[in-house]
């Protein structure tokens, strides 16, 4: 089942449990959250105290994508904060393997994210231990840029390791996902779409998810 990620980055924060509840009913899959430190990335979000409050309001998996330099400070409380899934990024730990182990240690489905310049080989000894894989397809930091074309081949690539390896690991593309596009992305092999401005920015939550869900299941390019 193809499934649909709303970035809450792009959410009216004044109303933070309305939207994510609004989404909820409108058939989202996950609920992800952009942890953003101002070192990783050019941007400083949302903490443990938020995901937490998120938590209260809804019963979907929380997606918590911690761009944040050396995430193992920070695994323990985002675990106890109520994440579910906790992706960190391959470029911001100089111990991939232990900060994976870490994420697993507090029960938690582990995910890793690369940006979209970096090679889909430093997985190579660490992606049958992942429950999913984030590919970046905009520069992380902020919501509502373009989808880089480039990355299609790398969606693809992982798709066939994937599947070549026999593994259920979800492959996630995140950045530019719009209902235009979402059928390409689809054809070349993800599982899970993260939309944030396509969702958000839309007048109709539950009509452009179905829209999205729809032409990811039967992709017509
Ligand atoms: O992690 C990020 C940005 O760094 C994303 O999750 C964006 O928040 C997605 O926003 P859209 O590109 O869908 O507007």
């Amino acid at each position: 089942m193809k499934k649909i990620a709303p970035s809450i980055l792009s959410a009216d924060f004044s109303r933070l449990g309305d939207e994510v509840r609004a989404v909820e009913a409108a058939g989202a899959d996950y609920i992800h959250i952009d942890v953003m430190d101002g070192s990783f990335v050019p941007n400083i979000t949302i903490g443990p105290l938020v995901v937490e409050a998120v938590r209260r309001v809804t019963r979907l998996p929380l997606d918590v994508h911690l761009m944040i330099d050396a995430p193992d400070r920070y695994i323990g409380e985002f675990a106890k904060a109520g994440a579910d899934i906790i992706v960190v990024h391959a470029e911001a730990t100089n111990h991939l393997h232990r900060t994976v182990q870490l994420i697993k240690s507090f029960g938690k489905k582990a995910g890793v994210s690369l940006n979209p310049a970096t090679s889909l080989h430093c997985l190579d000894h660490i992606l049958d231990e992942l429950d999913l894989v984030l590919l970046m397809t905009v520069n992380p930091g902020f919501g509502g840029q373009s989808f880089i074309d480039a990355c299609l081949p790398k969606i693809q690539a992982l798709r066939g390791l994937l599947d070549k390896k026999g593994l259920e690991t979800e492959l996630e593309v995140d950045g530019g996902v719009k209902e235009a596009n979402i059928a390409q992305i689809a054809h070349a092999g993800a599982d899970v779409f993260v939309a944030g401005s396509a969702v958000f920015g839309s007048s109709d939550y539950a009509a452009t998810i179905a829209e999205m869900k729809l032409r990811a299941k039967e992709p017509v390019l």
